[in-house]
């Protein structure tokens, strides 16, 4: 059986980057170190496994987080970076708490710094002064959504940021962020190695939309598709108490519609689920609302900003990361389904439901937080090691370490032919509409 985001590599290569060796004894105590050989399974099932094991070899695993026994960097002489790039997600300030609550106790780093505006903050001429974080300045930021450092959009310059980085004696940069963020991170990883500079560079992926490859939940999916409940909820609440009527939700998902997906199974108020990686014809969906109206009298649909793009006009719109901006899903079905039923005489009572950024900037649910903290933890232990030009994952549920370019390498998408998205069919009982 194939899972959610395995792409059917054959040929994974899960070695992680290292500056040099570890000979300082690390001053985490009352813990069990991790072995350097820790390894965790990337398949589940033996049966993935068997090609391997047929050969007597190892079959494919991702190296172990944690603690390490010795360290690469002695706490005492480094100062320490974090920064946050790209949209907004919940758990951002819980990630940065956990990173600086973290290089304090566990490891006594004096001096960290929080870079403002995403890459901007590396960029002197830019003029953002980093905020110096410290245990106190932390504490409550958990509490709060969004991130305190500000985050942006937008290329800069590797070896700019790479100075501002050996001018403050920062020895690890932590990057919290998406694909992008992590493309990023990866040259400044590169360039810093090319300078022959020791520093480290570890990556928290950030995602709501959970896009990321190798990772089986990003943090902040899970209080996004929280959120979404509430909006799936207020839009079955108004659907079934009109006649003939219609609540459109429209949730975010530029290329995944996992947040969608997964909101669908939370409760059965979803009749439709429109994600990018099933495609549907405008005309198949009207036909299957009228006839479910004629049917049940009302009908909820959920639509992942990317879906239906083929549907529209192509704008030729990016963003300032080069991110193709899409044309609204959402304003288009909601002014197409209106039409449909004006010109077949039916008078509908349609909802428009839009709650994407209320969702993006809530702050993490205890699942999330909890989640966030052992992230930012296994991050620290990470970039303290000398291990560099990674990012940390969750999967099989355990953290692990992953290559930036095995993270970066493809988007994780809904499998069509998975479990998940029968489900999704299963509880909506939407038909196919293409
Ligand atoms: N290929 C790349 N090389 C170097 N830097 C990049 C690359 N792609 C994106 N970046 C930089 O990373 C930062 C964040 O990228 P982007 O805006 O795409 O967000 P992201 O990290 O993908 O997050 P999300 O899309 O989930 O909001 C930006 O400053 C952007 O310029
Ligand atoms: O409006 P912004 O800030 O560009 O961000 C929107 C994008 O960010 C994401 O939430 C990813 O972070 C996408 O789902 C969405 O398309
Ligand atoms: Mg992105």
């Amino acid at each position: 059986m194939r899972q959610e985001g395995d792409m059917g590599n054959t040929e994974l290569d899960f070695t992680i980057e290292r500056l040099g060796e570890c000979h300082i004894p690390s001053p985490v105590k009352g813990i069990r170190f991790v072995d350097d050989d820790g390894r965790v399974l990337y398949h589940s099932h033996l049966q993935e496994m068997k090609p391997w094991l047929d050969e007597g070899i190892h079959p494919p695993a991702m190296e172990a987080a944690g603690p390490r026994e010795k360290v690469f960097f002695d706490p005492s002489r480094i100062a320490c970076g974090i920064v946050t790039c790209g949209g907004i997600c919940p758990g951002l300030n819980d990630v940065i708490r956990s990173i600086v609550l973290s290089l304090c106790h566990h490891y006594c780093v004096q001096k960290i710094y929080g870079f403002r505006f995403g890459y901007e903050g590396l960029v002197q001429r830019y003029g953002h002064k980093p905020l110096e974080l410290t245990a106190d300045s932390v504490a409550q930021i958990h509490e709060i959504g969004g991130t305190i450092l500000g985050s942006s959009r937008g290329p800069q310059e590797p070896s700019e940021m790479v100075k501002t980085l050996e001018d403050l004696n920062v020895g690890i940069l932590f990057t919290i962020g998406g694909d992008g963020t992590q493309r990023g991170a990866q040259k400044i990883a590169e360039e810093a190695t090319r300078r022959g500079l020791e520093i480290s560079v570890i990556g928290i992926p950030k995602t709501i939309d959970n896009d990321i490859s190798y990772i089986q939940a990003t943090f902040g999916f899970e209080t996004a598709v929280a959120e979404a409940r509430r909006a799936t909820y207020a839009a079955h609440t108004e659907a079934d108490a009109a006649r003939n009527s219609i609540s459109l939700v429209k949730l975010m998902g530029r290329d995944s519609g996992f947040i969608a997906a997964y909101s669908v199974l939370v409760n059965s108020h979803v009749n439709f689920c429109l994600v990018p990686e099933a495609r549907f014809t405008l005309d198949g969906l009207l036909r299957a609302l009228k006839e479910r109206l004629e049917r049940r009298g009302h009908a909820v649909v959920v639509v992942a900003e990317g879906a239906g793009q083929n549907l529209m006009e192509a704008t030729a719109e990016r963003d300032a990361s080069g991110n193709i901006k899409y044309g609204d899903i959402g304003i288009f079905l909601r002014d197409a389904i209106r039409d449909y039923f004006r010109k077949a005489s039916l008078e509908i009572n349609l909802k428009y439901i839009d709650p994407s950024y209320i969702i993006r900037s809530m702050p993490a649910n205890p699942h999330d937080a909890a989640f966030c903290l052992l992230l930012g933890q296994s991050a620290v232990h990470a970039g303290m090691s000398g291990r560099t030009n990674m990012v940390v994952s969750f999967w099989n549920r355990e953290f692990t370490h992953v290559p930036i370019t095995l993270a970066v390498s493809q988007r994780k998408k809904i499998d069509t032919s998975s479990m998940l998205w029968n489900s999704v069919l299963a509880v909506t009982g939407q038909p196919d509409m293409m």
